[in-house]
């Protein structure tokens, strides 16, 4: 028996979790008791509230159990390099990188290459790397800066090589500006210096050219690729271009020590009109295509142009699953979390995904394995093309090195050339193969990532979580209210897109033979959206029912409250508990109360109710891509955590009504307190997340504040809704 080349653990404390879950669930049954035995009798006031209360806390309570999915048992990845070098050397498989980018406004091509240079820069024999940047903009642009980075790499690598560069991306290891190598010789530092020099010189020429918005002519005319745009191509509507940088296989082109660099292929896919483009599901597709001619690597890694590689040592980590002997051949792809370096101290847009990455993701990798989430993901290229599982599957580690060496027989304008017509707009359409469904990543949903995975897994085979201590990946969260609220908009709407389609983790998945846990852990995403009318219902009712004197809550003296306080204590103790072993302050947690409350009563709700039109073919799924750019004033102010209102959007309405309302319930109930207990400790609490939303409406003076329409149309509601007699 050899030894693993990884091992499992579980997460401690598990005993004490689960007696804690075990009361909350006694909680949650006893107050449901009460709800269902004391409604109100027919024609009294609060009936109707009492019954929505009744339907919101039903729903509370299920969703509830079903996060318990993942907490029940949370497991933990080691890897072992060491073992892994002993058994393998250098005798590791190819792999593939795909880069996606889209557009060069949101996410300026200096970025998108310095995630290019990270990845080509891993610690791996650069001869069996394969990079592909797909670009949806198809810009001139974009192009431009991957050729300069081209050049740029010849000195890059061999720098990360000698000096051992972490992280290699040269814009974040640049930036840690004490990193300066000090205790080197002399020339280490000259040498810093001189590549530092290099970089700033070639990003200030891509941003410059990204300011005017062309090349100029005289860099046209040094690579055969920028006639492509000879024809005033638009991003919606051009041929299919595939250049290849860099051939790692021509010997001639090499770094600045001699060693052989990886191979470097620009993408961008045929975009017309008439045609749908499918968002990053179809990059992806044409991707694995392309690549399938060039390299045809058996291990695919897929990264968001923002998600750069943070720790150089990755690809080993997840080879260490892949090439595992006794599970290895169980395993379709293996998962890395998602983690930004553009987050606050207190996270004021709750947008780490800190619970996620350290909890639910290792929940369900004890159940068969975490989602896909888009980034920061290594897949066999077998099962993204649709392959089952089946016991005596025996992957091809050498695919792609043999495919390498045929090439290099070919010319080079042939593989381009068959490149090009893989990416194609009728090649998808014509040929009856199937992408997007059972082939590729799949279509049709704003989480085609999620969607994926899910049908990889009812495929029969398993993923893995790895979470080492030095982050793989790292990226840019959104720093706008705005943009924070469209992208879980984007997240609730897929997921739940995809409970209520014939995927249902609880009908595909069962057909699929994955576990119920399992299940339940994708319902978890899956049902954000539909949480958002009894979170509503929450915030807005009993505050109003509060106003009009009508008791919602047994009395403090009743000994019916007991189930109340302490399921909402318990709950929110454990909640917070968590935020803070994950990492996060414990400001950043009520920050992200806050955030929960306006994510679910703006993202979800929109979420759903597009997913219900949806259904209902009244509108079509789109993919609205986060800017990781924001002006120099809204930048400002996310430093200094104050909640950006600024450009008027139709959620903030909702925000706003919902904070002026409980405020104005709060200041003019006229109640017992006694009678009216719980009703008070909710309006109040309400009252003091929404802070900020406050003083965006009254106090500040600064651009990010709420406008003033906004203001004006939240107090029309909040009449409407205290004059309007409801209950
Ligand atoms: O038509 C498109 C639209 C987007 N993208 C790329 O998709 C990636 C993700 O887009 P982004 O706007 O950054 O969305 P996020 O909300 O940050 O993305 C998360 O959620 C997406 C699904 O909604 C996943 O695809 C991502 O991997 C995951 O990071 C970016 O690299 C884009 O360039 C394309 O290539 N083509
Ligand atoms: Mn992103």
């Amino acid at each position: 028996m050899e030894e693993r080349l990884f091992a499992t653990e579980k997460h401690g404390g598990r005993a004490l979790y689960r007696l804690h879950a075990v009361t909350v669930f006694l909680g949650i049954c006893l107050l449901l008791c009460y709800r269902a035995t004391h409604v109100p009798a027919a024609g009294s006031g609060g009936r109707a509230a009492w019954l929505g209360m009744l339907a919101a806390e039903l729903w509370f309570g299920f969703y509830w159990v079903i996060t318990q999915s993942v907490r029940w048992c949370p497991i933990r990845r080691r890897t072992f390099h060491d073992r892994l070098a002993a058994r393998f050397g250098e005798r590791l498989p190819c792999v593939d990188i795909f880069v996606c980018t889209a557009d060069p406004r949101s996410e300026p091509p200096s970025l998108v290459v310095a995630t290019v240079l990270s990845v080509m820069a891993y610690n791996y024999p650069p001869a069996k790397l394969n990079v592909y940047l797909s670009d949806d903009g198809g810009s001139i642009l974009t192009f431009y800066a991957l050729w300069e980075a081209s050049a740029f790499a010849k000195h890059w690598l061999p720098f990360c090589r000698r000096y051992g560069v972490e992280p290699r991306s040269p814009a974040a290891y640049f930036a840690q500006s004490d990193e300066k190598p000090r205790h080197d010789p002399p020339h280490a530092l000259q040498e810093w210096t001189s590549v530092k020099n290099l970089y700033d010189e070639m990003t200030e020429r891509i941003d410059s050219a990204a300011r005017t918005g062309n090349v100029p002519e005289e860099t046209r005319a040094k690579h055969k690729g920028f006639s492509e745009w000879d024809t005033g191509i638009t991003s919606k509507d051009h041929h299919p271009i595939v250049q290849i940088l860099i051939d790692g296989k021509d010997k001639a082109v090499a770094d600045n020590e001699g060693n052989v660099l990886p191979t470097l292929v620009y993408v961008a896919r045929e975009k017309r009109p008439q045609y749908h483009h499918n968002f990053k599901a179809g990059a992806m597709n044409a991707l694995i295509r392309v690549s399938s001619v060039i390299s045809n690597s058996p291990i695919i890694l897929n990264v968001d142009c923002d998600m750069y590689s943070n720790n150089s040592d990755t690809i080993r980590d997840a080879l260490c699953f892949f090439l595992d002997e006794e599970t290895g051949h169980r395993i379709a792809f293996v998962q890395y979390p998602q983690n930004y370096n553009n987050l606050t101290k207190n996270n004021i847009y709750g947008n780490s995904l800190n619970v996620i990455n350290q909890v639910e993701l290792s929940g369900l990798d004890a159940w068969g394995g975490p989602l896909y989430i888009g980034t920061g993901c290594f897949h066999r290229r077998e099962t993204l093309c649709g392959r089952r599982f089946t016991e005596d599957y025996k992957e091809d580690w050498d695919r792609g090195t043999k495919e390498q060496q045929q090439h290099r027989h070919r010319v080079d304008g042939e593989t381009e050339a068959k490149a090009k017509s893989l990416a194609t707009c009728a090649y998808e359409h014509d040929d009856d193969t199937r992408w997007g469904d059972e082939v590729g990543l799949k279509y049709g949903c704003s989480v085609e990532d999620v969607i994926t995975g899910l049908a990889i897994h009812c495929r029969g085979w398993e993923s893995v979580y790895s979470n080492p201590a030095r982050a793989a990946f790292v990226g840019v969260a959104p720093t706008t209210l705005a943009q924070t609220i469209l992208q879980h908009k984007r997240w609730s709407e897929g997921n739940f897109g995809i409970f209520v389609s014939r995927y249902c983790p609880f009908v595909f998945g069962r057909r699929g033979k994955t576990r119920l846990p399992h299940q339940m852990g994708y319902s978890i995403y899956g049902l954000w959206a539909p949480n958002s009318l009894p979170t509503l219902y929450y915030a807005v009712v009993p505050s109003l029912c509060l106003l009009k004197g009508t008791p919602l809550f047994p009395e403090l003296t009743s000994p019916w409250i007991a189930p109340f306080v302490y399921v909402a204590v318990a709950k929110n103790v454990y909640s917070a508990w968590e935020a803070l072993w994950c990492g996060d302050t414990l400001r950043g947690w009520w920050n992200g109360q806050r955030m929960w409350l306006v994510r679910r009563t703006t993202s979800y709700l929109y979420g759903f109710v597009d997913t219900v039109r949806d259904s209902l073919g009244l509108s079509k799924m789109g993919f609205v891509v986060s800017s990781k750019v924001s002006d120099e004033d809204e930048a400002k102010r996310y430093e200094q955590e104050m909640m950006e209102f600024g450009t008027a959007s139709p959620e903030y309405v909702i925000v706003a009504a919902v904070a002026l309302l409980n405020l104005v319930c709060l200041a003019g109930m006229a109640a017992a307190l006694d009678v009216f207990f719980v009703q008070v400790a909710l309006c109040g609490v309400l009252v003091l997340l929404n802070v900020p939303v406050y003083e965006a409406m009254f106090v500040r003076k600064d651009r990010g504040r709420m406008p003033f329409p906004i203001t004006l149309a939240s107090v029309g509601f909040v009449t409407l809704a205290l004059i309007v007699p409801f209950f």
